[in-house]
C-alpha cells in the first residue's frame, strides 16, 4: 500500500508509515487541487531539503535525554513586505539570543505544499489592494467569525493533508505564525495529530492597531500583540489574558543593535553629506502615490531664487520594477537616488532625516526606532487605517493624501520648521520599541521550557503514539 509515497531507495520513517496508515494511498486520495499532487511527489521522493530534515528524526533519537537543537518553523507569506520582515526579525533575534539552541526555518508552507488559492496569496493580495474597493469589501465581508471560519474550514478540508505534509517535513518543536491566515489549518492539523502538547504554537500579530479578526485564534499558546489596542481586541475576541502578551512589533535586530553614524552612512551610500534627506517609499511593493510625490518633491526641494536644492531625496521602490524604471529615467533638479528592493533598510533610514510612506506597520515601527518623523500619504483600508491615528495622535508625524501638500510640508521641515521636525523626531523615539523582538523570543523560549515531557519525545515516536490515541 502507498508505495508511491516513498522513494524505493529511501527507508520510510515511522512518521511516514504512520501517516500512510492514517491516510492511505495518496494517489487514490481525492483531496488537493491541481498543483499539490506534484508537490507531494517531490516531497516524498526527491526533495533534497526533505532529506536534511528527515535526518532530524534520527538526530532526535540519538539526542533523547540530552539537550537537542529545537526546530522553529516560522509561517509567513509575502503578501506585502511586513510579514517576511517580522519573520526575519524573529529568526535573527533567536540566533543572537540562543545561538545553536534553535534551528529556524522561515517558510510559506502554503506556496510549497498547497494549490490555488493558498499558493498564490501574494498575487491575489497585490491584485486586491490595487483595486482598493475590492480589498475593502473582501476585508470587511470576511470579518465576522462565522464567515471566515466557513471559508477556512472549506480550505482546510481540501488542503489539510498537504499542510500536514509541509509541517511534518520540518518537524517543528515551535511554530510561529506571522500571518493571520496561517493559523487555522496548522492548528487543526496539530489537533488531529494529537501534537498540541508537543508543539508550541504562537502567533505574532504584525498589524499595529486595526487588524482583521482572523488574527485572534483562541487555540494558540501565545498571541503577541504589538499594542494595547490590539491586545484589547484580542481579549474581546475571546483570547484569555494568559495567552496575550504586549511587547511591540518585532523589528529586525539590525535596527535595534547596530551603531550607525549618519555621516558614515551617507558616505557609504554615496549621499550628499550636508543636505537634509527625505526617504520616500511604499512598503515592500512600492505602493501608494510614490511617483506623484517624487515629482512634487523634485520641485519643492529646489530653491528657485537661490538656484540650489534645499534637500535630497531617496526613493525606495521595493519590488515595483515599473516604478523604479520610470523614476530612474526622470531628470531631477535635486540630488535623487532611486533604488529597487533594498535589504539594508536600517542604513537608508539611518542616513535620512524623515520619511514619506503609506501606513505600513513595519515601515512605521522601523522609522520610529530611527527617530524619523513620518508623513503618511496613504493606507490600505482595513488593517492599515488605524496606523494613521497611531502616528498622528502621538505627534510622530502627519497624514495627507495630497502630493503637493506633502511636498510643501517637506520644504517647510527643511527650512522654516526645523523645530517641528526635531519635536516629531523626539516623539517618534518615545514610541519606538526596539527591544520587542528580543522580549518575544525570550518569552517563546520560556514557553518551550515549560512544555511537558512529550516535548522531548522525538517526532518519529510522538506521531506513532498519537495515531494510536
Ligand atoms: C462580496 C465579496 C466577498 C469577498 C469575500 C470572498 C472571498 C474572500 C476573498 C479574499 C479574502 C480576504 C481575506 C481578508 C482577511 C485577511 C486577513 C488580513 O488582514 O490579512 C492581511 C494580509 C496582508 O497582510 C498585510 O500585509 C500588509 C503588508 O503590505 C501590511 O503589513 C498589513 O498591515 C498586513 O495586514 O492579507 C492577505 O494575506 C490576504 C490574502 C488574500 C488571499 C486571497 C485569496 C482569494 C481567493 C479565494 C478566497 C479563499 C480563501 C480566503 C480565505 C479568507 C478567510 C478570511
Ligand atoms: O526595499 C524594501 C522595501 C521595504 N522593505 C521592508 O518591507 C517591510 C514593509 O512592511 P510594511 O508593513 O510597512 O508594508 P507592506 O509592504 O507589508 O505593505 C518593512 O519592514 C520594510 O523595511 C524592505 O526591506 N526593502
Amino acid at each position: 500500500m502507498a508505495t508511491n509515497l516513498v522513494s524505493p531507495k529511501k527507508v520510510a520513517s515511522i512518521t511516514e508509515r504512520v501517516w500512510q496508515s492514517v491516510y492511505g494511498n495518496s494517489s487514490s486520495s481525492s483531496s488537493g487541487g491541481g498543483g499539490n499532487h506534484q508537490r507531494r511527489c517531490s516531497y516524498e521522493s526527491d526533495d533534497d531539503e526533505y532529506e536534511d530534515y528527515d535526518g532530524v528524526g534520527t538526530v532526535q533519537l540519538m539526542q533523547m535525554g540530552a539537550e537537542r537543537t529545537k526546530n522553529v518553523l516560522i509561517l509567513m507569506s509575502d503578501t506585502g513586505g511586513g510579514h517576511r520582515a517580522s519573520a526575519e526579525a524573529i529568526r535573527d533575534a533567536f540566533s543572537i539570543e540562543f545561538g545553536d539552541e534553535y534551528r529556524i526555518i522561515v517558510k510559506d508552507v502554503w506556496k510549497e505544499y498547497t494549490g490555488w488559492p493558498l499558493n498564490d496569496m501574494e498575487r491575489s493580495y497585490k491584485f486586491m489592494v490595487k483595486h482598493v474597493q475590492l480589498w475593502k469589501v473582501a476585508f470587511h465581508s470576511t470579518s465576522p467569525r462565522w464567515i471566515h471560519s466557513c471559508y477556512l474550514a472549506a480550505i482546510a478540508a481540501y488542503y489539510a493533508k498537504e499542510v500536514e505534509a509541509g509541517l511534518m517535513k520540518y518537524k517543528p518543536d515551535i511554530i510561529i505564525c506571522v500571518h493571520p491566515l496561517m493559523q487555522h489549518i496548522p492548528l487543526w492539523v496539530l489537533k488531529w495529530q494529537g501534537l498540541q502538547k508537543k508543539v508550541v504554537f504562537v502567533t505574532i500579530i504584525t498589524d499595529l492597531s486595526s487588524c482583521h479578526p482572523t488574527w485572534f485564534h483562541p487555540g494558540v499558546n501565545r498571541c503577541y500583540c504589538p499594542s494595547n489596542e490590539v491586545a484589547k481586541r484580542a481579549l474581546y475576541d475571546g483570547l484569555e489574558e494568559s495567552q496575550v502578551r504586549v511587547f511591540g512589533l518585532p523589528i529586525r535586530p539590525s535596527f535595534a543593535r547596530a551603531v550607525l553614524s549618519k555621516d558614515d552612512l551617507r558616505k557609504e551610500l554615496e549621499m550628499d553629506p550636508d543636505l537634509p534627506a527625505v526617504l520616500l517609499m511604499g512598503g515592500g511593493e512600492g505602493m501608494g502615490p510614490v511617483k506623484e510625490t517624487a515629482k512634487a518633491l523634485g520641485e519643492s526641494l529646489y530653491d528657485k531664487d537661490q538656484e540650489k536644492p534645499i534637500g535630497q531625496l531617496i526613493i525606495i521602490c521595493g519590488r515595483n520594477k515599473g516604478l523604479t524604471s520610470t523614476l530612474e529615467s526622470k531628470e531631477w533638479k535635486i540630488p535623487v537616488k532611486v533604488r529597487g528592493f533594498e535589504t539594508q533598510m536600517e542604513k537608508w533610514m539611518g542616513a535620512c532625516d524623515c520619511i514619506i510612506t503609506k501606513a505600513g506597520p513595519g515601515t512605521i515601527a522601523e522609522a520610529l526606532i530611527r527617530g524619523l518623523p513620518i508623513v503618511l500619504n496613504d493606507y490600505i483600508p482595513g488593517q492599515e487605517k488605524g496606523n494613521v491615528p497611531y502616528v498622528v495622535d502621538n505627534g510622530a508625524g502627519v497624514f495627507t493624501r495630497s502630493s503637493s501638500e506633502t511636498a510643501r510640508i517637506m520644504a517647510e521641515w527643511f527650512s522654516t520648521k526645523t523645530d517641528e521636525l526635531k519635536r516629531m523626531s523626539e516623539n517618534a523615539l518615545k514610541l519606538a520599541q526596539p527591544e520587542a523582538v528580543f522580549d518575544i523570543v525570550k518569552d517563546i523560549h520560556e514557553l518551550a521550557l515549560q512544555r511537558g515531557p512529550l516535548a522531548n519525545v522525538p517526532y518519529v515516536l510522538t506521531s506513532s503514539f498519537t495515531s494510536l490515541i
